[in-house]
This record gives C-alpha cells, sequence and structure tokens, in this order.
C-alpha cells in the first residue's frame, strides 16, 4: 500500500500518543497467548433444507453457542467462497485508491459519510481505531445504478456494485435464517422481529487495518454490535480479532472458509441476557494490512424491542424494558457525546435511574456500529 492511499492516522492524532506509544499493543500482544477455538458450526444440515434429528441438533448447538461464547464459526454457510474472494479483491482494489479521493469522491452513489477513518472522538490512544471503513448501506436493488449507457458509471464500478450487492444478500439470508433459529430457540416469535429488518435498515461494513509500526493503537477499539447479529468475514491468515470471555481478551483463531457470527445489543436485549452481546476489538498487526467485512443485520428505527418474557418460575420481570431501535441509537450518540463512549445497554436496564443521574455508569463500549 503506498503512502498516498493510507489515511494520515499517524499525523492526525500523534497527540495521543504518550510517553510510551507501545504499551498497549504489549498488553494486547499478551492476550496472544490465550487463543481460543470458538464453537464452529456446520449448517450443511440446514441448508439441505431436510428436517430431522441432525438439523434439530445443528439448531440446539446455535443456541449454546449463542448462550455460552455469544461468538461461533459457521461452515458450509451457504455463502460462496468465490464471491468472498471476489469481494476481498474489490476491498483491496477500492481502498488501494488515493486517500484525497476516498474522502472527496464517494464509493459509488453512497454518500459521502459513507467512507470513515481514524476516531474523531478520541481523546485517548485506547479510544482510537487504527482503520478506514465503508459502511455500505443496503439498497434496494431498483435504485442501484446499473446502466451500462451512463458514461459516468465505469465497468469496474458495475462489477464492484454487483459483488457488494450479492454478498450483501447471501449474508442476509444466513443472518435471518440464524437469528430465527435464536428466536424460535427461545420460544419467541420471530415474524415481528424478521419483518422489521429489510434490504434498507442493515448494512454492510468493508473493514481495512493498516498495519501500525512499532504498535500502539487498536484496529478497532473494544465495543458490543448495536444490532440483531453480525456475520463477519474476517482475513484468513491475518488474525487479530480478540473477544473479552471471563474477564480475559482471547484472540480468535483464524478458520479458512468459516464466517464468524456474533450476538448483537438487540438479541442480548430481546433473550433477557440468555444470548451474549460480548465485547470485541482487533489488534492493530505491525507488519500487515488486514482486511475484513461485516454484515449487520438491524431492524428499522421505529422497531419495538420487546424483551421477551422469562416462562421459568414465578419470574415474568425482563431484564430491560421496551424501547425503539431508534431510542437505543440516539442514546448511543448522546452518550458518545457527553463521555467519549457507548454506554449501551445498561441504560435500558428495566430500574435504571434516568440517564440524568446515571453519568456514573461504567461505559460499556466506544460506539462503532
Ligand atoms: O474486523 C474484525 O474482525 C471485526 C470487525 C467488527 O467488529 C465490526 O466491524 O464491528
Ligand atoms: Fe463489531
Amino acid at each position: 500500500m503506498d503512502d498516498e492511499s493510507n489515511p494520515p492516522l499517524m499525523d492526525t492524532y500523534k497527540h495521543l500518543f504518550g510517553s510510551n506509544p507501545h504499551s498497549l499493543l504489549e498488553a494486547a500482544a499478551r492476550a496472544d497467548d490465550d487463543e481460543c477455538d470458538l464453537p464452529v458450526i456446520d449448517l450443511a444440515v440446514l441448508e439441505q433444507g431436510v428436517d430431522g434429528a441432525a438439523a434439530e441438533l445443528c439448531r440446539a448447538e446455535i443456541v449454546r453457542a449463542a448462550s455460552e461464547w455469544g461468538f461461533f464459526q459457521v461452515i458450509n454457510h451457504g455463502v460462496p467462497q468465490a464471491l468472498l474472494d471476489s469481494l476481498h479483491d474489490e476491498q483491496v482494489r477500492v481502498f488501494r485508491r488515493p486517500f484525497q479521493r476516498k474522502v472527496g469522491q464517494p464509493l459509488l452513489d453512497f454518500s459521502p459519510e459513507s467512507y470513515r477513518w481514524g476516531s474523531p472522538n478520541a481523546t485517548s490512544v485506547e479510544q482510537l481505531s487504527w482503520s478506514e471503513a465503508y459502511h455500505i448501506p443496503m439498497t434496494p436493488p431498483s435504485t442501484a445504478k446499473h446502466d451500462d449507457q451512463d458514461p459516468t458509471v465505469d465497468e469496474d464500478d458495475n462489477h464492484t456494485r454487483y459483488v457488494i450487492e450479492e454478498v450483501s444478500t447471501a449474508m442476509s439470508q444466513l443472518a435471518q435464517q440464524l437469528a430465527s433459529i435464536l428466536i424460535r430457540g427461545l420460544h419467541g416469535d420471530d415474524d415481528e422481529i424478521m419483518m422489521s429488518c429489510t434490504r434498507s435498515t442493515c448494512f454492510l461494513r468493508l473493514n481495512r487495518y493498516p498495519p501500525c509500526r512499532g504498535g500502539g493503537p487498536f484496529g478497532l477499539c473494544p465495543h458490543t454490535d448495536s444490532d440483531f447479529l453480525t456475520i463477519l468475514r474476517p482475513q484468513d491468515g491475518v488474525g487479530g480479532l480478540q473477544l473479552l470471555k471471563a474477564a480475559r481478551w482471547l484472540t480468535v483463531k483464524p478458520s479458512l472458509g468459516a464466517l464468524v457470527v456474533n450476538i448483537g445489543d438487540l438479541l442480548q436485549a430481546w433473550s433477557n441476557d440468555v444470548y451474549k452481546s460480548v465485547e470485541h476489538r482487533v489488534v492493530a498487526h505491525a507488519a500487515r494490512e488486514r482486511f475484513s467485512v461485516a454484515f449487520f443485520l438491524c431492524p428499522s428505527y421505529d422497531t419495538v424491542i420487546r424483551p421477551r418474557r422469562r416462562p421459568e418460575g414465578n419470574q415474568i420481570d425482563s431484564v430491560y424494558r421496551s424501547f425503539t431501535f431508534g431510542e437505543y441509537r440516539s442514546q448511543i450518540r448522546e452518550d458518545v457525546r457527553l463521555t467519549g463512549r457507548k454506554i449501551g445497554l445498561p441504560r435500558f436496564h428495566r430500574h435504571a435511574p434516568s440517564p440524568a443521574a446515571t453519568r456514573e455508569l461504567q461505559p460499556r463500549a466506544y460506539e462503532t456500529s
């Protein structure tokens, strides 16, 4: 990657690096010793559409992994490997463009804000994400430009758009299928929630983590995802994704061809903490750049997240109060504005004091998604 392409991360955030810029990475590198093997779930039996004991077992495994880990890997997931490889090629190509072009000229017909780099609100190196990303809304296919006759649309762009659409569609189907299994797994009704997640409410994020010579910041700060669930394609072979389990950061061992699934805040709220939205982060690599793709299953802003009632015992009270997704997002924005951090679900505990009285609530993670 030549320098013209890289965002000016060091020049912009030099002031955040104190006298010991390497301390963070050293701490993160220690977590490298604790690699974890995430559960790997083979979805072939579901893909075949055969319902029986094997499919039942597979669904139970998904429910168990979401409860015990909040993170798991899936193989035979139905997203074609060739398509994922094509997206990787497209991703490399668009991130190779000069930085000035990435800032000044939107990718395809997405809004200029879809390109992001660094962490504009960071006041310390711990809040800095050493990365750049495209946040890509899933547009209805009818509004996308495919016009072969339009001279402003070049062939490369059409191919990029085609690949993004195909991957989004395939990942969206997978995300819906998994969310539906998880909701039904707790005897919930998946109709309302599934109907609220449409093409225009979900999005895809293309991440690039430049190497950070000498180490220092995170590629992506610790955070939880604010959606129902996320499908992640981490770059095989580079690694760097870590998750928090029992107060320890564990490095996810990259597994060839697998997709990583993680539970977001909304499923944790709906399930009253049965499913875990786990904090995760990416450690910047000292020598190698890394790419990843994340698909976020999000509902429309007016969707009400109504935590399911717990059937066990006499306890019918839910952990969280009902809230709309719009309310959730605006509370996060407000907390980030006031404290620099996302507080997230603790704000929505049924008995949580009002936001004005909870300034002391421990920030849980940075807002990234
Ligand atoms: O790049 C990764 O492996 C993680 C990305 C992630 O957590 C996110 O985009 O929310
Ligand atoms: Fe994430």
